[in-house]
């Protein structure tokens, strides 16, 4: 990859992405340039990356071959106003942002332009992120490829159609939050039995890693692999019995409902 890749913003998820692409190898240090705002946390980023950095967006804008836009979504409109007269012609655009549409990148820039819409998750800094990644008509398969090939060195990826965006954001673009509150619970609960809390969390994350690469790997039913746990009598099936009196699954399905239709309602503002 001898192309030089932008980022507008560089927060978690940012970084995240960062940081995969660099461990897994799809580019290196010196073909990476970052702007942000504050001066401070660039020198952080200098340190900590080696990359390139500047206060000036549109410094990015005018190098970027792929020029990555990881702000908050309610900047996403003025951060193209900024750079639209100073992006490359054949730039490809990378945006990440909940409720903010492909249809929206392309009306403001006011020109043809290549839009690659992805879901990313953080496990990015870890080799593990799932992506969800659609892209405009004006990419050509080279372009497509590159992309999806940046997206795969941070974990998986599946092209997708837009229109299964919002649900990729509920299902794994913010799902890891409730996923850690999934570990932080279930370690309480080994901690209130007496266990140090540090041996808890292993514990505990270890469990959910195992379970996932069962489903993942076994391809059993989710339901199957859970009945497997519980021998008759035994423990399991109390948990199982205590969770179904509480809600779990409801609770759960209800919160990635919320998170897919605050998607929903962010895109139509
Ligand atoms: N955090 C996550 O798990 C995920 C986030 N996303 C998307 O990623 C985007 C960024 O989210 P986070 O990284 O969580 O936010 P964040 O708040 O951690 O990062 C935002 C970054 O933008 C920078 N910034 C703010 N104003 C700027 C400006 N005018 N010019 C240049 N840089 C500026 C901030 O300094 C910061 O580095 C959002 O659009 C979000 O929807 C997508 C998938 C997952
Ligand atoms: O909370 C958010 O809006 C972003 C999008 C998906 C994960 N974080």
């Amino acid at each position: 990859m001898t192309k030089t890749i932008g980022f507008i913003g560089l927060g978690n998820m940012g970084q995240a992405i960062l940081k995969g692409m660099l461990t897994n190898g799809f580019t290196t240090a010196n073909q990476v340039i970052v702007s942000r705002r504050n001066p401070e946390a660039l020198v952080q980023i200098e340190e900590k990356f080696g990359v390139e950095t500047t206060t000036d967006n549109r410094v990015v804008a005018k190098q970027a071959d792929l020029l990555i836009l990881a702000v908050k979504p309610n900047i996403y409109v003025s951060i193209m106003q900024e750079i639209r007269d100073y992006v490359k012609d054949d730039v490809i655009i990378v945006h990440i942002a909940a409720g903010i549409s492909i249809a929206t990148i392309e009306t403001a820039f006011a020109r043809p332009i290549k839009v690659a819409r992805a879901m990313p998750n953080t496990p990015a800094m870890v080799g593990q992120a799932m992506t969800g990644l659609c892209f405009n008509d004006a990419l050509n398969a080279d372009d497509k490829k590159m992309v999806a090939d940046l997206f795969a060195s941070l974990g998986k990826v599946e092209i997708i159609d837009e229109t299964l965006i919002d649900a990729v954001i509920g299902v794994s673009g913010s799902s890891p939050a409730i996923l850690y509150m999934v570990i932080e619970a279930v370690a309480d609960g080994a901690v209130k039995a007496g266990m140090p809390r540090q041996q808890a969390y292993q514990f505990a994350a270890q469990a959910m890693l195992g379970s996932a690469k069962m489903v993942l790997e076994t391809g059993e039913h989710p339901g199957q692999l859970k009945d497997a746990v519980c021998s008759p009598g035994g423990t399991t099936i109390e948990m199982v019995t205590k969770a179904e009196e509480k809600g779990l699954r409801a609770s759960i399905l209800a919160s990635v409902d919320a998170a897919i239709t605050k998607s929903i309602q962010l895109t139509q503002k």
